[in-house]
């Protein structure tokens, strides 16, 4: 049941002014906070359509983004619809009852004008400056002058007549399930100057005793309106009837609360059903349980860690409640609270989805841009390789393939030798001694011998270098097929640039697999052919030989023993020359080629990243800003601004005493001069809100934007309050111990932020703020940004500021050199420059003798272990400088020297 400790309003005394009053505010903040979610949702819409225009983001990534259409729907229906207090009740008397006492106004004919047993119409209550009534079907307005209404616009009393249905004669009716005989009758809308409803919210009477499925009913008025369900329960108990419309309501609508409100009989009567010994209260709160719609559990002892899911709008009790209207109040405003808070929710999600598909992509983009380059020089460096070390291959091992020739000539030669005496030679006419007849035939005999022999010993010599080269090239063209693939991978949708690095891979399988293809390559064999040829053209043939075993034995023979291996070996290796160059220079034309479509990728994807980092991610982190403050405002409300504590260079930071369920806050209220300022803020505040609580990093409570003012908005971020900053403590001096631990703490907590992928940027001792035992906490994180994120803007305090920051290159290192200048101060235990800064006439002189490696100086009280701390802290060299890890384990062996020291 609802809590009962907030003010009692009483409806019945004087205070209907502050209930009219208190029940119009609500209704006037909902109402502002919907036309801040319709601004929220325009802006938001405006920034995804351009995203979606420039293609930002691919297809499938921005589907991911986009509101769904169910959530669009929640949220055009709570901006463009009206609030309406359904009524429902038991008895028509009792909700005639409770709405005379809501409207202070006997508005509704009562027992015993109406009778338990009427039929009674569906009645709309609307504000209007002029009072009026009419009949309505279905939204379509039906003007009806039958009844009292339209003849008596003075009366304070609907008429009976203008609220009964008479049945048979309501010429009225429509039928509007045939199967179940249900009807839906005009339904009387009242319009009068009511202002406790102003122009947001009506009142709907359900109907009495009608046949109409409440289902029916629930789809004819929801359809136009935001319905707030109230119950009215007049009775001691419900009836089985009252069971079943509350189930079936229950059914088909399932997310939506209803606010049951027990007023006193209308009649002292018991009509009591139930024998049991439980006050009626108790009876009707265990049975509207049974239901499911209350619990026995406390509000707070349910899940409710997502606002989203809207069955976590819970359905409540107010006993007695005509004479408590504050109950109703709370529950009303909790109610409305939630329906915008649940519109917010949506957008929030949607614009925190869209940071983090940002962060993804702009993650991605950066690593094509290192990898690719990487990737298309070591395509180069490796196929120049290949290409060196086969082409040396081919020249260095002309001895070797002649060996190989030879060899394979040996091997063959007596199996071609018997294959050559049987050959068949078809279409030669030979005589009976077997001798041919022309010398053309004698030609043709002994050229098919010789390119019988020739083929098998093509094939023999090709099989044989095969194997021998493939040995070298199958590591380089495994490797180097892999990174084309990548490169062919990462030309996007581009179809033009994908075939060309298809066609690189071809050139250089084809180039560098010559040995395999060897065999049966044409070329190749016509010239061993012709070689063959040439060598064979000397030999003389005794005049007309008979065809026969030896003639054929003793042709093979001679063109095998005439076989020049020497010839043969360096023809072999000037083809393979020949063809490797060709491929190579193939391939780097080509290559050139997709270098080229890389390169224009990749400024096109730089200037993607440029514009995520730059444009898009701070558009969608403000309006991220505005939806989670306006979520803070709505649940919380505006932060009480108490007496101010500091003053940055942004803001006024102000004590407040508690928000948000939270005691001893701090507000800094900024108000963001131009774009460029609300960006960073945006971004600051989303960077924040993110970093999961750590005790060294001060917490964001929350933050709200104060739309009371028309121009410069404050925008007031919400934190939990510390004692004083490391400024302030070191002015008034600390223990060496102390300090020690501070720069732990300080460690700490850069070493969280560094894990989770930010920089702080901006280390400096009045961002170190200390609590009432002076354990640190890092705050102000306003240049803090993923180091993805970081477009190498030049941002910090100038003295902490690290020589590489002017390079526009850097990376999270830059805090480590900020920390190494905190460090000094902290060992100097004093807030004065150190001399060697101070003689600096200004901020430029000050930079250029930090780029040529002025530093501060050392200090007499420094011990040897501090210095060699922060001296390594602030290496001009970034990557020397020492991980926080190291330094960590170095203040901690200090810390334990100092210890001991003490202790002895
Ligand atoms: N959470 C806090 N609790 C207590 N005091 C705080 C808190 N935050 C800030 N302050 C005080 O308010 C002062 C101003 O803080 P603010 O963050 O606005 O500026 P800054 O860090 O000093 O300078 P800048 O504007 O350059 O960041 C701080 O120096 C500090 O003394």
């Amino acid at each position: 049941m609802t809590d009962t400790s907030k003010t009692t309003i009483t409806k019945t005394n004087n205070n209907i002014t502050v209930f009219t009053q208190e029940f119009s505010k609500i209704i006037r903040h909902y109402k502002r906070h919907c036309i801040y979610i319709k601004r929220l949702l325009e802006e938001t819409d405006k920034s995804y359509n351009e995203i979606n225009d420039k293609r930002i983001l691919a297809f499938e990534k921005f589907s991911e983004i986009k509101l769904s259409k169910l959530d669009r729907e929640y949220i055009n229906n709570i901006i463009s619809r009206p609030l309406a207090l359904i009524i429902c009740s038991q008895t028509y008397n009792g909700k005639a009852r409770f709405l005379n006492e809501l409207l202070n106004e006997p508005l509704l004919p009562e027992s015993p004008i109406i009778q338990d047993n009427d039929i009674v119409r569906t009645i709309r209550i609307k504000h209007h400056p002029t009072t009026g009534a009419s009949l309505n079907i279905s939204g379509s307005f039906e003007l009806v002058d039958t009844n009292g209404v339209q003849k008596s616009l003075s009366w304070s009393t609907i008429p009976r007549d203008d609220i009964i249905v008479n049945d048979e004669n309501d010429f009225h009716r429509y039928r509007i399930d045939e199967d179940n005989d249900q009807y839906e009758t005009p339904l009387l809308e009242i319009r009068k100057p009511l202002h406790l409803l102003g122009n947001y919210l009506q009142i709907i009477i359900t109907p009495s005793n009608q046949n109409l499925h409440i289902n029916q009913f629930y789809s004819q008025i929801t359809e136009e309106i935001i319905p707030i369900f109230i119950y009215i329960i007049d009775q001691e108990i419900l009836s089985e009837n009252d069971l079943e419309e509350l189930r079936s309501f229950r059914t088909f609508a399932t997310n939506e609360p209803i606010l049951f409100i027990r007023i006193d009989q209308t009649n002292s009567t018991n009509n009591s059903s139930s024998n049991t010994d439980e006050t009626p209260g108790v009876q009707i709160f265990r049975q509207l349980c049974e239901l499911g719609f209350l619990s026995f559990l406390t509000p707070e002892s349910c899940d409710s860690t997502s606002e989203i899911n809207s069955s976590l709008f819970q359905s409540d009790m107010i006993d007695n409640g005509l004479s408590n209207f504050s109950l109703f109040l709370n529950y009303i405003r909790k109610h409305v609270d939630r329906l915008t808070l649940r519109a917010v929710n949506i957008l929030q999600h949607s614009q925190e989805l869209c940071l983090d598909v940002f962060n993804d992509s702009a993650f991605e983009m950066a690593r094509d841009m290192l990898i690719t380059p990487k990737r298309l020089s070591y395509t180069r460096e490796k196929e120049k390789d290949l290409y060196e070390s086969l082409i040396s291959l081919t020249n260095s091992r002309q001895n070797e393939i002649q060996r190989i020739i030879f060899e394979a000539v040996n091997e063959i030669q007596e199996m071609l030798i018997d294959q050559a005496c049987s050959l068949e030679i078809s279409g030669i006419e030979l005589t009976d001694q077997l001798t041919v007849k022309t010398a053309r035939d004698l030609k043709k005999c002994t050229s098919v011998i010789q390119d019988f022999v020739l083929t098998r010993l093509n094939k023999a010599i090709g099989e044989k270098l095969s194997c021998s080269v493939s040995i070298l090239h199958q590591d380089y063209v495994g490797t180097l097929t892999r990174c084309l693939s990548n490169l062919e991978r990462n030309q996007d949708d581009d179809e033009g640039s994908a075939s060309a690095s298809k066609a690189l891979q071809e050139i250089l399988q084809s180039a560098y697999q010559v040995n395999i293809s060897l065999p049966t390559n044409s070329n190749l064999i016509k010239i061993l052919i012709n070689k063959m040829k040439e060598l064979f053209r000397t030999f003389s043939w005794s005049n007309c030989p008979r065809i026969d075993p030896d003639f054929k034995r003793s042709v093979a023979l001679n063109m095998l023993q005439n076989i020049s291996d020497v010839k043969l070996a360096k023809s072999v290796c000037t083809q393979l020359n020949d063809r490797i160059r060709m491929s190579h220079d193939n391939f780097e034309t080509l290559l050139k080629q997709l270098e080229h479509r890389h390169s224009d990728r990749l400024k096109s994807t730089e200037d993607k990243q440029q514009r995520v980092r730059k444009e898009f991610t701070p558009k969608i982190a403000r309006h991220l800003l505005e939806s989670t403050s306006l979520k803070d405002l709505i649940k919380y409300g505006l932060p009480q601004q108490g007496r101010e504590v500091g003053r940055g260079q942004y803001g006024v930071v102000y004590e407040c005493d508690s928000w948000a369920n939270q005691r001893s806050c701090v507000l800094k209220s900024v108000i963001p001069p131009d774009d460029r300022h609300w960006n960073d803020l945006a971004l600051e505040f989303h960077y924040l809100r993110r970093i999961p609580d750590h005790p060294r990093i001060v917490k964001l409570i929350g933050s709200v934007i104060d739309y009371s003012y028309r121009d410069n908005t404050p925008v007031l971020l919400v934190m939990e309050r510390l004692t004083r900053d490391l400024y302030i403590a070191l002015k008034h001096k600390l223990p060496f111990e102390t300090r020690i631990h501070i720069a732990l703490d300080v460690i700490e907590g850069l070493r969280y932020l560094h894990g989770l992928g930010l920089v702080h940027r901006d280390i400096k001792l009045k961002n170190v703020l200390l609590d009432g035992f002076n354990r640190a906490r890092i705050t102000d994180l306003g240049f803090c940004k993923p180091e993805v994120m970081m477009s190498g803007s030049l941002v910090g305090t100038p003295i902490h500021m690290a020589p590489e920051l002017f390079t526009s290159k850097y990376d999270h290192t830059v805090d480590v050199y900020a920390f190494g200048i905190l460090f000094w101060y902290i060992c100097s235990n004093g807030i004065k420059l150190p001399n060697n800064f101070d003689v600096c006439s200004s901020k430029d002189v000050l930079w250029s003798k930090v780029k040529q490696g002025i530093r501060p100086e050392r200090l007499n009280n420094f011990p040897d272990e501090c210095w060699e701390i922060m001296s390594k802290c602030w290496d001009p060299q970034p990557p020397q400088r020492p991980y926080l890890g190291e330094v960590q384990e170095k203040l901690e062996r200090i810390l334990s020297k100092t210890n001991k020291n003490v202790l002895c």
